[in-house]
Order: structure tokens, then C-alpha cells, then sequence
């Protein structure tokens, strides 16, 4: 039987689910419904006139892994080609990432030589943590923070500065209270099945998806990228999946519609958007944030929806600046400032160094991104709807000042306060998932979780959510 499914929020996760959908001929319609004016959700990006163009949201998508090829194919099959800028393992970007403490930028240990020497800010040379790691007894606990996990086996060293800086600069969040086992699954699992992380990382551990590259995913392999962006932004990948699906007789898309509630049929369900209009759906694709589709949800879903409002999220605020001429003291992707630190400021990207390609034509200069607040927003800058965007633009310039002694004033500022942008996977999310899923499978809902929320933060995993759960509904697309 051909089936209607309806797909819940336009955000990267929600067109790609569409995009798999549409590959099957066991789907008649898919209704894409996108609360907002723009599809799109994080990936943003501001393009100005001159050329010079300001991520808000991702603004570098990694090749490697099976997700990475999944995403690399999309972009392939889109014809997004020739609009990739790839940036490769041997570029300054890709070498030179620092961490600011004591008060000073340092450059993280790239290469063999930074592993077996002391490094400031480390008191010992990294090789040897490395080196003691394995012979560290296997931990029996089904989850633990990050930062246990990492103190048990690494040192408490490494944990509270360098495990600290990497949560912060991927998810905004407290390794403290973040889950090893869903953030980071290869340590989680090359723990579990070989005892330890540095075996996991030499010999592999379990077996993850199989994806066969295209063309331009073995091109990325060849050509070492480390990560890639697109010529006029992030934001021209939602615009092409957008436009592709819109070429599709069997996709339709809507905008500017917010759904309101979900009321299960018997058979499906009726979607009742926020303007009184119905759509009609055999099965639900949800790929909004979860708190959204908890508060979406009938009221006899209520044991799932209490499970989806369990799924915290993060604000961050996003500082885009930008300087005359070329201003940087270093040269790399940018630093990450670790919460004993500055709890509040985040890090900073330099992003004129892997993307120059963004600059403005004409003078050099230089753009920047100050990223702030994440798990500390509330304690370093109060409630997110009380403060000022001249008080985080003041935080951003003060910081690359006095990290970056750049004390010139910026020639273009803009500030966005990016609500619930990232959610937390804190100790026991895994049992959570096993719990929603369980309750879905057990009560016959026609409904599938993907997006950002379960299974990953990276635009990677969420492009991969989508694909699975689109395969889990028509088979292999
Ligand atoms: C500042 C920042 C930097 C990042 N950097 C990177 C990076 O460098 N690399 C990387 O891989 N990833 C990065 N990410 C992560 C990645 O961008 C996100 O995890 C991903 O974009 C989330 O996609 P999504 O579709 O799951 O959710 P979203 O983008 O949140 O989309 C959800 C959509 O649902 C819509 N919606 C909400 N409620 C309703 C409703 N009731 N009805 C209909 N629609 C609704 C929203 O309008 C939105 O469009 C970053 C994220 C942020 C915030
Ligand atoms: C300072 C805050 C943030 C910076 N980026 C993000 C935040 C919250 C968000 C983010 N960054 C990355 C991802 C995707 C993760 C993935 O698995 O691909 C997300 C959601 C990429 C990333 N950024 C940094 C690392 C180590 C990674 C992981 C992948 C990789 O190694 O490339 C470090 C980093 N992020 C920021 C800075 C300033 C920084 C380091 C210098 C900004």
C-alpha cells in the first residue's frame, strides 16, 4: 500500500528524511511542514552584498565515516559540486587549533612531537597518559559523564581542560553532566570492546553503518579533507535539498506552518496546524526538537512526551565580527576556552582562516565568530530574553581583545541569540531513547524520531537520522 507521510519540521534532519522518502516508490505524498518562513533550522548563513558571507550555525561538515560519505553523496546528488570548499588535514586550519589558559592561547599538540614533549597548558607529556591509558581496568558502568570517563582513564588533567574545551566547542555543554555513551559512542565503545581507547582507536570496535562513497566522497579521501563548507554558505545545502524536493511531483512543501497538535486515527494521523488547517498522514517522520513534538503530542502520549521534555537543550549566542585587514596574532580554526576559565565565553573561530573564500572582495579583512553562553548562559548572562545584544556584542569584543589583543573596533558586528540550539546529552540519554522507542513500538504509533535530538548533534548524524528513519519506513532507498 502506498503511504501520506508527513514530515515535522524543515530543519536539515526533516528535508533529508523527505529527500529519502521521495526516493521510493512505496510513498505516494510527502508533506514537509516547517513551522518558520525559512527551511533550513540551524544551518543559517547572512550573505552580503560585497560577497562576504557570516555562518550563525554550522559552518564546517566533516568528510570521514560513513555519515560523512552520506552527506558528501547528498551533496553530489544535489549538484552542490562545484560549490564545495574543501579544506584539507595539511591546511593551518586543520593543524592549529588552541585552547586559552592561564590568561594565554596554546596550541593543542598536533603532531608526534606535541604528544611527547610537556605542553603548556599540561604538566605532562600527553604520550604518557596515552601510554598508562591502556593498562587502565575496563569501567563497568552502563554510562558515564565525559568527564569521568576521561579522568578514570585519561587523568584528570586532560578531563578538565582539554575533554572540558571539546564539549564545549561541540555541544555548548558541561562534560560533567554530559553522556559518554551517546556523545561520544567510538570511546564509549572502544572501551566496551577492547578494554580500552587507544586499542579501540588502533585495532577498531564494533561495526558501524556501510556507506558505498560517490565520486566526490572518494575525491575527499584522496584529497585528505578534513572538513568542507559551500561558496555562499551552509545555508545553500537546505536551499537545494529545498528546491529539489519542490521538483517533486510527490513531496510538498509548507512553510509558515507551525503544527499545532497530533491526534492519533486508528490508522495514522490528523495534523492540526496552527492556522485551524488538517493534513491528513499514514505516519509521522518527526524531525522537530523534541520539546517541540512533546508539546505536540495527545495527551495519552503522555509517558513519551515526559521522556521528550527530559532532552535539554542549550542557548548560545553567536557573535559574527569583522575586522579591516588581516588582524589574527595566530593562524588556525579558532580556540576553545575551557569553563574554569571563562565559564561563559565558549571560543572563538577564526574563520577567515579555513574559509577566506567568505571574505568580502576587495581589502582584506578579517571575520570572526565569539560563541558564548551554552550550559552557563543563565549563570554568566542571566535569561536569555532579558539580555541586551549590546551586552553580548560588548562580551564578544571585549574577549577577542584581551585573548587576541585585538583592540580595534570591528567595521560589522552581528549578533544572533541562538535559543535551545543544541541539546544535551546528559548521563543516561541512551536509556531514554530505549524508552521512547519502546513506548512508540509498543503502543503501534505510526511515528519516527530523527533530528538532532537522539542520535547526534552533527549535521553528519542528523542527515543519517533522516536517511534512517526513511529507510525504517519504505526499506533500503
Ligand atoms: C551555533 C551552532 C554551531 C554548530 N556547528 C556545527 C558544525 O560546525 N558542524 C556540524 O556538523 N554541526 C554543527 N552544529 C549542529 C547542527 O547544525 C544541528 O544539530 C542541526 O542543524 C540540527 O538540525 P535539525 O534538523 O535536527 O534541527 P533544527 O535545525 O532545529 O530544525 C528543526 C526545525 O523544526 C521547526 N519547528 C519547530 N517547531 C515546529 C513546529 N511546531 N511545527 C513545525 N516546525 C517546527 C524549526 O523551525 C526548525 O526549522 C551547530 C549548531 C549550532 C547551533
Ligand atoms: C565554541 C563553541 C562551538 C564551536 N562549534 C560548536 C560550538 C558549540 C558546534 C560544533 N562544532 C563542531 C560540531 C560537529 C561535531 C562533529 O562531530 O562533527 C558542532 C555541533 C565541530 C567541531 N568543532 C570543534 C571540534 C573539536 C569539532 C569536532 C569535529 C572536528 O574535530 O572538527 C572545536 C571548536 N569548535 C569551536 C571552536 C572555536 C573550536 C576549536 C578551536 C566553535
Amino acid at each position: 500500500m502506498q503511504k501520506t507521510v508527513a514530515v515535522l519540521g524543515g530543519g536539515i534532519g526533516g528535508l533529508s528524511a523527505c529527500y529519502y522518502l521521495s526516493k521510493s516508490p512505496q510513498v505516494s505524498k510527502v508533506v514537509l511542514l516547517e513551522g518558520s518562513g525559512r527551511c533550513g533550522g540551524w544551518l543559517s548563513s547572512t550573505r552580503r552584498e560585497d560577497g562576504a558571507v557570516f555562518e550563525h550555525g554550522p559552518r564546517g561538515v566533516r568528510p570521514a565515516g560513513a555519515v560523512g560519505k552520506n552527506t558528501l553523496n547528498m551533496v553530489s546528488e544535489l549538484g552542490l559540486e562545484p560549490e564545495v570548499l574543501p579544506v584539507t588535514y595539511d591546511h593551518v586550519a586543520s593543524k592549529n587549533r588552541f585552547l586559552y589558559v592561564g590568561g594565554q592561547l596554546h596550541k593543542m599538540p598536533s603532531s608526534l612531537g606535541g604528544v611527547i614533549r610537556t605542553v603548556p597548558p599540561f604538566s605532562q607529556p600527553i604520550l604518557q597518559s596515552v601510554l598508562k591509558e591502556v593498562l587502565i581496568r575496563r569501567g563497568e558502568e552502563e554510562d558515564e559523564s565525559v568527564h569521568a570517563f576521561v579522568s578514570r582513564r585519561l587523568g584528570s588533567e586532560l578531563a578538565d581542560i582539554a575533554i572540558d574545551s571539546l564539549c564545549r566547542g561541540v555541544f555548548a555543554g558541561d562534560c560533567r553532566a554530559l553522556s559518554v555513551r551517546s556523545c561520544f559512542p567510538p570511546l564509549y565503545k572502544a572501551e566496551k570492546d577492547r578494554g580500552s581507547i587507544v586499542l579501540g582507536m588502533l585495532f577498531g570496535s564494533g561495526s558501524g553503518p556501510k556507506v558505498a562513497p560517490c565520486d566526490l566522497a572518494t575525491r575527499s579521501l584522496k584529497e585528505s579533507w578534513a572538513q568542507w563548507s559551500l561558496r555562499k554558505g551552509m545555508q545553500m545545502f537546505p536551499e537545494a535539498l529545498e528546491d529539489a524536493l519542490r521538483r517533486k511531483d510527490s513531496v510538498e512543501v509548507h512553510k509558515h506552518a507551525p503544527v499545532n497538535t497530533l491526534n492519533a486515527t486508528g490508522c495514522g494521523w490528523e495534523i492540526k496546524l496552527e492556522d485551524g488547517c488538517t493534513v491528513m498522514a499514514d505516519h509521522v517522520i518527526s524531525a522537530l526538537p523534541a520539546k517541540s513534538l512533546a508539546s505536540v503530542l495527545p495527551p495519552a502520549a503522555h509517558p513519551l512526551s515526559q521522556q521528550l521534555r527530559d532532552i535539554s537543550t542549550v542557548t548560545v549566542a553567536v557573535v559574527n565580527l569583522e575586522y579591516e585587514g588581516s588582524i589574527l596574532p595566530v593562524t588556525g580554526f579558532g580556540h576553545l576556552v575551557p569553563s574554569s576559565e571563562d565559564s561563559g565565553l565558549l571560543g572563538v573561530v577564526y574563520d577567515s582562516i579555513p574559509f577566506p573564500e567568505h571574505n568580502r572582495s576587495g581589502a582584506p579583512s578579517t571575520r570572526l565568530t565569539v560563541m558564548m553562553g551554552g550550559a552557563w548562559f543563565q549563570e554568566a548572562f542571566g535569561d536569555p530574553d532579558g539580555v541586551s545584544q549590546q551586552r553580548l556584542l560588548d562580551r564578544a569584543t571585549q574577549a577577542v581583545a584581551s585573548h587576541l589583543g585585538v583592540t580595534a573596533t570591528p567595521v560589522w558586528s552581528l549578533v544572533a541569540l541562538l535559543k535551545d540550539c543544541i541539546p544535551q546529552y546528559h548521563l543516561g540519554h541512551w536509556k531514554r531513547l530505549e524508552t521512547m522507542r519502546g513506548y512508540i513500538s509498543d503502543h503501534s504509533l505510526p511515528l519516527t524520531l530523527a533530528g538532532a535530538s537522539y542520535d547526534g548533534v552533527a549535521v553528519n548524524d542528523v542527515i543519517f537520522s533522516g536517511r534512517t528513519a526513511a529507510e525504517g519506513l519504505v526499506g533500503v532507498v
